[in-house]
């Protein structure tokens, strides 16, 4: 018997899985998932996280039994410990192939890098597959062949190079005999250093991920280009907790938005393609990952700027972590991440915009930050987001370009709706009050007063990154 093992990681689902289809096709096939709680720590993931990867695990092993795929559950701590628990698995079960998706992040590739030579070592065979993305980092380069370091140019050669067959949905394995193999019983998590947030908000599974996907393009996808910048309003797809951990695949996305929209990608709604480009948006960031790997070991993209005299600032830190700035929108928005562990894309611009540039407190700190507090954290997109914001990465905001959060306040939540939602002491205010409230009101609302002064705040930042040689 020809057994296959594919090691599911980040790409919990049944449909459309590379390595699962590619194992499955070549035989009867035994799934494992290496629990690796203390590496994900190290790599700052929170409870919340870390939870619903759990319960995705059981969502997914749900799944697989419906296939008579059993599913082995090991726990090694650490990322090096993979390549022996995967060997002893393959000896005991005579797998002949061993078959897995890539992850771009840095020490996720050398883990990956490792067990691949430990099995050519023991000569069984091995093989990773480009899953998450639809050009396989370092096949989709500039004109001088390096990697892009600006977002439109590679959106434009996505767009230009992309092919029927890249986007071609896997199929799902037939049901296959039953193997002399049980599956292992999921252990409880032990407890974290917090409680997760947000169980509610994120049931996990490809089943719930699927519906999610439906009913976005439904009653949301049309208007996603209007309504995507408002918190508001519910107008984006929310999907990404189940892309970060593959409960939904990047090419169901796309597929789906196809079926909606003629068939094209680049042309059609507007509001469709718009968010074609935020999936773009997020491949470009795994390319990121994987040309410019001084950015997984915690460098900023653009050199000149590792000279940024960051400030040492743990109370104004303090209390954006906790949501009382004094900016009635920062802070619902990092109150929504606290209790939800999700947050707006506009929001996690203000905010990180917000702490870098304002406070003017290393990115780094913003960024781990919301790794331990985001259901969907995920190394690359939280990476070039903050660097983004920070004015030190790929294709980021330039410098002199600072948020203000009071005009952001009032463009993007005119009616203090979701400033009320999250700090509810300002929704006894009158809605355009929201944005600033009343100095004299303050105490009355228990509700801080600005922690900087945006003026000068800016200022202080410019002067900051002025003082930079390039
Ligand atoms: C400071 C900062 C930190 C961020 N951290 C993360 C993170 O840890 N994990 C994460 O998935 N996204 C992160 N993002 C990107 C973005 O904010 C979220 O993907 C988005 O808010 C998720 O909501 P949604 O699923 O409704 O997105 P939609 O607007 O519906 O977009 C669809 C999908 O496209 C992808 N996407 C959208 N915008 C971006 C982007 N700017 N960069 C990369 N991918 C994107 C996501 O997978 C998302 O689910 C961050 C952005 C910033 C500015």
């Amino acid at each position: 018997m020809d057994v296959q093992l594919v090691w599911l990681r980040s790409d919990l689902r049944i449909h459309d899985n590379t390595a699962l289809a590619a194992a499955a096709a070549k035989g009867p096939v035994i799934a494992v998932f290496l629990r690796s709680i203390a590496q994900w720590q190290s790599h700052g993931h929170g409870a919340t996280k870390i939870d619903f990867w759990a319960r995705g695990v059981a969502a997914l092993k749900g799944a697989l039994s419906g296939l008579n795929i059993p599913l082995l559950h090991r726990d090694i701590d650490r990322f090096d410990a993979a390549p022996q628990a995967l060997l002893d698995i393959a000896r005991e079960h005579h797998v002949t192939r061993l078959h897995f998706n890539h992850e771009y992040p840095l020490d996720e590739r050398r883990r990956d890098q490792a067990v691949l030579d430990a099995f050519k070592r023991e000569g069984i065979a091995a093989h990773g597959y480009h899953d998450a993305v639809a050009f396989a980092p370092g096949t989709l380069l500039t004109g001088k062949g390096g990697y892009y370091g600006v977002f439109t140019p590679f959106s434009k050669a996505w767009h230009r190079q992309i092919s029927a067959e890249q986007l071609e949905l896997r199929d799902p394995p037939e049901v296959q005999k039953r193997l002399p193999v049980e599956s292992d019983p999921l252990p409880e998590l032990p407890p974290l250093d917090d409680n997760p947030a947000g169980r509610r908000e994120w049931p996990a599974g490809e089943e719930t991920a699927a519906d999610h996907l439906a009913r976005f393009l439904r009653f949301r996808g049309r208007h996603y280009s209007v309504q995507r910048d408002f918190p508001g309003v519910r107008g984006t797809s929310e999907l990404s907790p189940y892309l970060a951990l593959g409960m939904i695949s990047h090419r169901q996305c796309l597929q789906a938005v196809m079926s909606e929209n003629g068939g094209h990608l680049a042309d059609g709604d507007a509001g469709l393609t718009t968010w074609v480009n935020e999936l773009i948006w997020r491949e470009f960031y795994q390319h990121v990952a994987v040309g410019f790997p001084e950015v997984c070991r915690h460098q900023p993209f653009q050199e000149h700027t590792k000279q940024l005299a960051w400030r040492e600032d743990d109370e104004g830190f303090k209390a954006w972590c906790e949501g009382r700035t004094g900016y009635p929108l920062v802070d619902a928005a990092m109150r929504q991440m606290l209790t939800t562990g999700w947050m707006h894309n506009r929001l996690r611009m203000v905010t990180a915009m917000f702490l870098s540039k304002h406070l003017l407190i290393d990115w780094r700190r913003g960024e781990a930050f919301f790794m331990r507090h985001l259901v969907d954290g995920e190394f690359c997109a939280n990476n070039g987001g903050w660097q983004w914001a920070a004015s030190t990465g790929t294709d980021s905001a330039p410098y002199f370009r600072i948020f203000n959060p009071t005009t952001q306040s009032k463009r993007f939540d005119p009616d203090g709706e979701f400033i009320a939602r999250w700090v509810p002491a300002l929704a006894e205010l009158p809605a355009k009050a929201r944005h600033a409230p009343p100095r004299d009101m303050l105490t009355q609302l228990d509700y801080p007063a600005p922690i900087v002064d945006h003026k000068a705040a800016r200022a202080r930042a410019l002067d900051a990154f002025k003082a930079l040689s390039k």
